[in-house]
């Protein structure tokens, strides 16, 4: 692919101790597309995953965005560069009302200080807050405290701040867990529109295959640290590589969610 991908992941390596948990993968993400990083257990998908989002600087290798090295990036100018992820453990402020944690997204993007934004947003603000609370289905619990929401709702609320800095990449990690069938066809509708509405590029990694096979442009495959196989959802579902990996021992939760 040209030197201008929109997110170009180069021989990433990452070493833990005497552990090579990532060993050498690349990959690159078209704009305006849903890219999934699946495989078994221990694969090396999240340490991957967060060498992107800068949560981990690899041993060697790079990551480019819109042709910027994000490996020098200090990690709390992400968002400034639009760049934005949600967590697989949810990391929302417990206390705050729902509307509190989207206008604390948007302070991520330098919109406000954080007194003003809580005190006194100003107009414009709020309304981009609680309309992307609609977008996600959550204006009608604005008020209420972040921990009075039932896990998948928690989740939804996470997407709605990390769409608060208006990314241009999302980085969405395991988006599906946890959640219920209903839960999960809505997120397939969200994510779809976020892309074709507003032009957002995706970046998951999911064990959830209804919901990585029905999204996704194209799926890049790990297993022991390596990329063993990438393609369009029907090529990866046929590919012999792909499901002897997830029929491997030791897989037990890639086999059963596959
Ligand atoms: N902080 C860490 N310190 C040491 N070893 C780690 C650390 N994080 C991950 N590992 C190891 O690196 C390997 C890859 O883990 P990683 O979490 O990236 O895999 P994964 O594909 O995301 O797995 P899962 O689907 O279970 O989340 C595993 O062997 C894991 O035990």
């Amino acid at each position: 692919m040209n030197a201008t991908a929109f997110l170009d992941v180069r021989d990433v390596s990452v070493v833990f101790g005497g552990l090579k948990a990532v060993n050498g993968p690349s990959f690159q993400v078209e704009q305006g597309r849903i890219h999934a990083l699946i495989g078994p257990n221990g694969a090396g998908k999240s340490t991957t995953f967060n060498c992107i989002s800068r949560f981990y600087t690899p041993t060697s290798g790079s990551v480019s965005f819109e042709g910027r090295e994000l490996t020098r990036v200090s990690p709390h100018r992400m968002a400034s560069l639009g760049i934005a992820r949600t967590f697989q453990n949810l990391e929302l402020f417990a206390e705050l009302s729902v509307l509190e944690n989207v206008l604390l997204g948007t302070h991520a993007r330098g919109a406000n200080t954080l007194g003003r934004l809580l005190r006194r947003p100003d107009r414009e603000t709020e309304d981009f807050a609680l309309h992307l609370l609609e977008r996600v289905g959550l204006a009608g619990e604005r008020h209420q405290p972040a921990r009075d929401l039932d896990f998948g709702r928690q989740k939804l609320l996470e997407l709605a701040r990390a769409l608060a800095i208006r990314p241009k990449l999302l980085l969405l990690d395991e988006p599906a867990a946890g959640l219920r069938n209903r839960e999960i066809e809505s997120l397939d509708r969200l994510l779809k529109e976020l892309v074709a509405r507003d032009g957002i590029t995706v970046l998951l990694v999911e064990h959830v295959m209804q919901l990585v096979m029905s999204i996704s442009d194209r799926i890049t495959v790990m297993a022991f640290g390596e990329k063993i196989a990438e393609g369009t959802p029907a090529e990866i579902g046929s590919n012999a590589r792909v499901i002897e990996a997830y029929l491997g021992k030791g897989n037990e939760k890639g086999a059963a969610h596959g």
